[in-house]
């Protein structure tokens, strides 16, 4: 791994670190924020977080103020990439397929079967490698923002007991049944609706048995452009209620998609995952 950028913060330190990356075939770049018990050689938990459509590693780093609440709690936030980057990997020029849109999920299509292996990335290459390199306990939680969101309650739901928590804001809940989703799940999985269904967190959430439930907390303002056309967070809410599946979700009035709603609730995302966390 190659450090390509520090910067002191919060009386810890954002770095942000490239390294090659089997899973996907390439190199890839990953924020680490270190909180100052980190940096005295502390062992702390850790928080991914996955960003949404068009991100890089800097969109959080640089917009969502979370070093201070990590600080605060004492947490590592490890923050990658949305996909697989490069000159030789597969992309499309609309901005919701290819580089940029991974959606965090093993393709199993060409021309992206080859690159496109998010999940394995952000749920065994990533965490094993912050783990060998950073001082870090096993204990990790997950959140992510719209496609991010998907992601993290994707990665949640498919690897019961490896996270203690999981967030999301404005989240794409059901992408078999959204524009979004359904465009990138063709493409990534071919037609096969079934193959849908485990990437899908309602559909997951439907068929989770209740020993795996990990604590869930969702945020989605109402003024969100995507809420009725991509996230609806209804259809969470009506998985959760079918399957007895204890979750949070919560509206916010006036609140857009953007990261400025993220930097209004990322305190109250670090604190819940920092209890389920230091438990
Ligand atoms: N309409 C947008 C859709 C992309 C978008 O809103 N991306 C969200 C995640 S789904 C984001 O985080 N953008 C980067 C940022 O706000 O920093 C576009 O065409 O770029």
């Amino acid at each position: 791994m190659e450090r390509i950028e520090q910067h002191a913060c919060f009386g810890g330190r954002q770095e942000v670190w490239r390294h090659a990356s089997a899973a996907l075939g390439c190199d890839m770049r990953v924020g680490v924020f270190r909180p100052s018990a980190a940096l005295r050689g502390e062992s702390c938990p850790v928080l991914y977080w996955l960003s949404g459509l068009t991100c890089t590693e800097q969109n959080f780093i640089t917009k969502a103020g979370a070093q201070a609440h990590a600080e605060r709690h004492g947490l590592i936030l490890v923050a990658p990439d949305t996909s697989p980057r490069g000159e030789g990997v597969a992309d499309d020029p609309a901005y919701d397929l290819g580089q940029g849109a991974g959606f965090y999920l093993n393709a199993t299509q060409a021309p992206w079967a080859a690159h496109y292996r998010m999940q394995d990335y952000v749920a065994e290459e990533l965490p094993a490698l912050i783990e060998r390199h950073f001082p870090a306990t096993a204990a990790r939680s997950i959140a992510g923002h719209s496609m991010g969101g998907h992601g993290a309650l994707v990665t949640a739901l498919r690897n019961p007991g490896r996270y203690r928590s999981v967030s999301a804001f404005s989240a794409v809940v059901a992408p078999s049944q959204v524009s979004w989703g359904q465009k990138a799940f063709a493409a990534y999985l071919g037609e096969d609706r079934e193959a849908w269904g485990r990437w899908d967190a309602v559909a997951l959430i439907r068929a989770a048995s209740p020993s795996e439930h990990v604590p869930m907390l969702v945020d989605q303002g109402l003024d969100d452009e995507f809420l009725e056309a991509q996230l609806r967070p209804e259809l969470l809410e009506a998985a959760c209620l079918d399957a007895g599946y204890l979750s949070t979700v919560r509206r916010h009035a006036g609140y857009d998609h953007s990261y400025y709603f993220i930097a209004s609730f990322i305190g109250e995302h670090i604190a819940f995952h920092a209890r389920a966390l230091r438990e």
